[in-house]
């Protein structure tokens, strides 16, 4: 089989039509009879919507291979209509030399499910002391263009000015993990009533709103682009706002689970819903939606963060921070925006691929679905529904927060450089993929 032929499927959520895949493009549209050598997919009732890119995935590899590694997390991507996934630089060596960034991304491309772009840490061993090897990572091969000390944040004023002069000069991005140490030093979850009463320490919305406050300033300042990570509070969004319509540079995104959860979950004291930033209030949840639809907050970015179990069954205060997050992405975003109907099909193709694309300058999904565009395709079955649970993960760890709960929506066939990664709901072996890929290399 050289060749797909989708049938069918509502483009973009509108209306519906045959897709041709060729040499691992987009070939043809429209209304087209099957040839000798394609592969037929039925994809009638389903929406098409071009790969979904992550710009926030921790692949734990190398060093936490217990949690996850790059195969089992690409696996996870695939099942849940990922591409492309950009990798936290918070391994073991930490991502911050071109060693590190060039063996992530040839894992990633090893093992094919989806592209793997690696994220350069910002300071050495993200101790937040001395800039990393920032340059020789853009220079490497894995042509690093995303910046971060993700899970800890760059707060020394001057390295951020710093790390921001230096990646506008090849039009990088620093991605800042917005939490001021001093103001969440022990902190557990939410500020507020609720973490008076559970007896945990607090986590302030001034400790994230203060630091973009700043790195807006900052950015401004000396004219780069920042981006910031996991959006969590509705006065988050007021900061993001006014630097936006002030005309500063700045992108921001917000996870799936920021987009349902709240604080209240933390009430039963399980770890599963222990996450860094914390699950704020309704408020937040509703300004945080309203932002995504307006533009103000340009993309969903998963967050996901796989830990052992031995890490999440325990008490609270002693769980590590994280959630999973791949598989559900588009079923939580389809609960939480579509399904209200604050976002079209066409909207969340621009919140969950052609915009994180854009931010890591990504190339290949400029033009979702357009003819000549690399053939990355997820079609979604957005009737479907179905009691989560971890039977529905596909990575290596189960900290999901989601078991028990309806969620609608089903990736069943994801499409990556004309390869298929998922096939009716389920992974193809990865020896499958692999000669798929060379196939496609051979044309
Ligand atoms: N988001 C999370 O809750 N966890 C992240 C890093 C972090 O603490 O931000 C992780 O790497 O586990």
């Amino acid at each position: 089989m050289t060749g797909l032929l989708i049938r069918g499927a509502a483009m973009l959520g509108a209306h519906a039509e045959d897709l041709r895949v060729r040499d691992g493009l987009i070939a043809a549209r429209g209304s087209l009879s099957p040839e000798s050598d394609e592969h037929v997919i039925d994809a009638r009732g389903l929406v098409a919507l071009p790969g979904l890119v992550d710009l926030h995935t921790h692949l734990r590899e190398p060093g936490g291979e217990a949690s996850e590694t790059v195969l089992t997390g690409t696996r996870a991507a695939a099942a849940g209509g990922f591409t492309a996934v950009h990798a936290m630089a918070n391994t073991s060596p930490v991502a911050d030399t071109a060693g590190v960034v060039e063996q992530v991304q040839r894992l990633g491309q090893r093992h094919g499910y989806a592209d793997v772009r690696p994220v350069g840490a910002v300071t050495v061993g993200l101790a937040g002391e001395q800039l990393a090897e920032i340059g020789a990572m853009a220079r490497s091969e894995a042509r690093v263009r995303v910046f971060s000390d993700d899970g800890m944040c760059v707060h020394d004023p001057l390295l951020m000015r710093r790390a921001l002069e230096y990646v506008a000069t090849f039009d990088g991005v620093v991605a800042q993990h917005a939490q001021e140490p001093r103001l969440t030093a022990g902190a557990q979850m939410n500020e507020g009533v609720l973490s008076g009463e559970l007896g945990l320490a607090g986590w302030p919305a001034v400790a994230e709103e203060s630091i973009i406050a700043r790195d807006v300033l900052l950015a401004e300042h000396v004219g780069a682009r920042l981006h910031v990570c996991h959006l969590s509070t509705a006065g988050s969004v007021d900061v993001v706002r006014w630097a936006k319509a002030r005309g500063i540079a700045v992108t921001a995104e917000v996870t799936p689970h920021h987009l349902l959860l709240t604080e209240d979950l933390a009430r039963g004291y399980d770890a599963r819903f222990k996450v860094n930033p914390p699950l704020r209030r309704d408020e937040d949840v509703l300004a945080l939606r309203a932002a995504l639809a307006d533009g103000t907050i340009d993309i969903v970015a998963t967050d996901h963060a796989p830990h052992p179990v031995e890490a999440k069954e325990c008490t609270w205060a002693e769980a590590a921070f994280g959630m999973v997050g791949l598989e559900s992405a588009l079923s939580v975003v389809q609960q939480a925006v579509v399904d209200t109907g604050m976002l079209s099909w066409a909207d969340v193709a621009r919140v969950l691929s052609s915009a994180p694309a854009r931010i890591g300058r990504l190339e290949g999904y400029a033009h979702p679905l357009e003819i000549g565009s690399p053939a990355n395709i997820t079609l979604l079955d957005p009737s479907h529904a179905r009691e989560w649970s971890t039977a529905d993960l596909r990575g290596r760890s189960t900290n999901t927060p989601y078991t028990g709960r309806q969620l609608p929506g089903r990736v069943v066939h994801t499409v990556h450089r004309g390869v298929l990664t998922v096939d009716d709901g389920a992974l193809v072996e990865p020896e499958a993929v692999a000669a798929a890929h060379q196939e496609v290399a051979r044309g």
